[in-house]
């Protein structure tokens, strides 16, 4: 694991005045006193020792506040020019530098990490033109898509507002509400809930993004990353055995694999569509609680990820890292996902708040070449502040270079209207796939076994209604949860 540095440097205040010795401390001696005496407001090493001390902490993600983080590449693998002019993908071959962050969702900073969870996949490329951020997850859908209902979703997934536990009633209840979310609720209970190792998950962008090229012309895309050593997962009993033994194993297992030199790797794919299948498609192909099937859009390969580096100190590079899916290139865009969207005010707007106001000029998010003298001063600000260039647009001083074009906007028309997420049959039938396929795999007993072991802690009412939640994906799927219910309650 990490090495503690062992050079001897002279140590100094932050001041920078040299000091003989960072422990002493200077207090008014009493003759009698051997070992006490009295601080002294003079004494600046202690004061500010102590002062910066309490100052360490940055508030802690509000979701995905546990994670490891890695350095890699991104290496182009397959032309896809003809559908983009991301620079980053304009040649087979092409390298640009990453910054990877995997999160789990739920837990406090200080969480286990062998816990069923969805795991977040942030990903920043350092591109030519401008950083480009995947921000995404492991398991290919989301439970929402209205964006209104993100913080409360994640409340019931957390901590229960009296008892400060996790609560099972609660979240069952949630979901039983809000069933646009059973596909995820699906992903979540199978297999790859519980992942064996960071090395081993899949990465998923889940929205619908545009590439294209200046001309205008885009296609809408899904973002793919498969490990190239294969799924790994837990079951529950290894998973909690871990946890006990080991909460920071994920972590640790990504940390020691990357320093002994075993670099993870992922190829990256993606679904193409075209614009007028986008029109026609049986459902909503913006609706982030579906897949695109892979019969209809097979994977086209794309590049490498190769995570090849440690952070060299977690703080500056990994709990500064700010991710948004706002963060994006000439060549790749957002679709009208509505959940998409919503993100894209909302990450700045949380990096603002627990990073600072000039959280673009760390080191670990800048980009490569920024130019942005509009946006200046304020707290924190460490890139000279563009020293006296024009503070305003369309100055004589410097004119306007116009940059790259963007990839096209929609033409938009339409009317402001009421819109509220309802629930069709719809949202059952990829949940119904993933039944049928679990029972093919022969995972479909673990399946029922891991919903009735956190079911099983709700309130009789949230069980039953929770079972009648499932009826709509298939009969069988409640009969076998009542009686793997039943036959828990009697075992007690
Ligand atoms: C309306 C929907 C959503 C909202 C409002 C939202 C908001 C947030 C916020 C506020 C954070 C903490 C950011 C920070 O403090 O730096 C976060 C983290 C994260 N979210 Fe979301 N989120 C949404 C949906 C999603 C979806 C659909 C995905 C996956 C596709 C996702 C993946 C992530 C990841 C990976 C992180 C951790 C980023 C990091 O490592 O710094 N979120 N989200």
């Amino acid at each position: 694991m990490g090495s503690i540095s062992t050079n001897r440097p002279l140590y100094t205040l932050a001041e920078g005045r040299p000091i003989a010795d960072p422990t002493t401390q200077t207090a008014l001696r009493g003759s009698t006193q051997r070992g006490g005496g009295l601080a002294l407001l003079s004494d600046t090493q202690l004061i500010e020792t102590l002062a910066h001390y309490p100052r360490e902490r940055i508030p802690e993600r509000v979701v995905h506040a546990k994670a490891a983080g890695a350095f890699g590449e991104f290496e182009v693998t397959h032309d896809i020019t003809d559908i983009t002019s991301a620079d980053f993908l304009s040649e087979v071959g092409k390298k640009t530098k990453v910054l990877m962050r995997i999160s789990t969702v739920g837990g406090e900073k200080g969480s286990a990490d062998t816990v069923r969870d969805v795991r977040g996949w942030a990903m920043k490329l350092f591109t030519d033109e401008g950083n480009w951020d995947l921000v995404g997850n492991d398991l290919p859908v989301f439970f929402i898509r209205d964006p209104i209902k993100f913080p409360s979703l994640n409340r019931s997934h957390k901590k229960h507002p009296q008892t400060n536990i996790p609560d099972a009633s609660m979240f069952w209840d949630y979901h039983n509400m809000n069933l646009e979310g059973m596909h995820a609720i699906f992903q979540l209970f199978g297999q790859r809930g519980i992942p064996a190792s960071l090395r081993n998950i899949n990465g998923f962008g889940i929205h619908t993004y545009k590439l294209g090229k200046p001309d205008g012309s885009f296609k809408y895309v899904k973002f793919h990353f498969k490990p190239d050593a294969g799924i790994k997962t837990f079951t529950e009993a290894e998973a909690a055995k871990i946890a006990g033994e080991d909460p920071d194993h994920h972590v640790r297992d990504l940390y020691e694999a990357i320093a002994a030199g075993n670099f993870p790797t992922w190829t990256m794919s993606i679904q193409v569509m075209d614009l007028k299948d986008a029109e026609t498609y049986r459902f909503n192909i913006f609706d982030p609680t579906k897949t695109w099937p892979l019969k209809d859009y097979p994977l086209q390969a794309v590049g490498k990820l190769t995570l090849n580096k440690n952070p060299d100190n977690y703080f500056a590079d990994v709990e500064q890292a700010a991710f948004s899916p706002s963060t994006l290139v000439p060549g790749i865009g957002p679709s009208a996902d509505l959940l998409l969207q919503a993100r894209m005010f909302s990450y700045p707007d949380a990096a603002r708040y627990r990073v600072g106001t000039n959280y673009q000029q760390l080191p670990v998010n800048k980009a490569k070449y920024v130019y942005s003298p509009f946006q200046r001063d304020g707290a924190g600000t460490i890139n000279g502040n563009y020293g006296a260039d024009p503070s305003y647009v369309r100055s004589t001083a410097k004119p306007l270079n116009y940059g790259p074009m963007e990839v096209a906007h929609d033409k938009w028309v339409g009317e402001v209207t009421a819109w509220t997420s309802e629930v069709t049959d719809e949202d059952f039938v990829q949940p119904r796939e993933l039944w049928t396929m679990f029972k093919e795999q022969g995972a479909d007993e673990e399946f029922i076994t891991n919903v009735a072991g956190n079911l099983s802690k709700a309130t009789k009412d949230v069980q039953a209604a929770t079972v009648r939640s499932f009826a709509l994906v298939d009969e069988e799927i409640s009969q076998r949860l009542e009686k793997a219910l039943k036959e828990r309650a009697a075992a007690k």
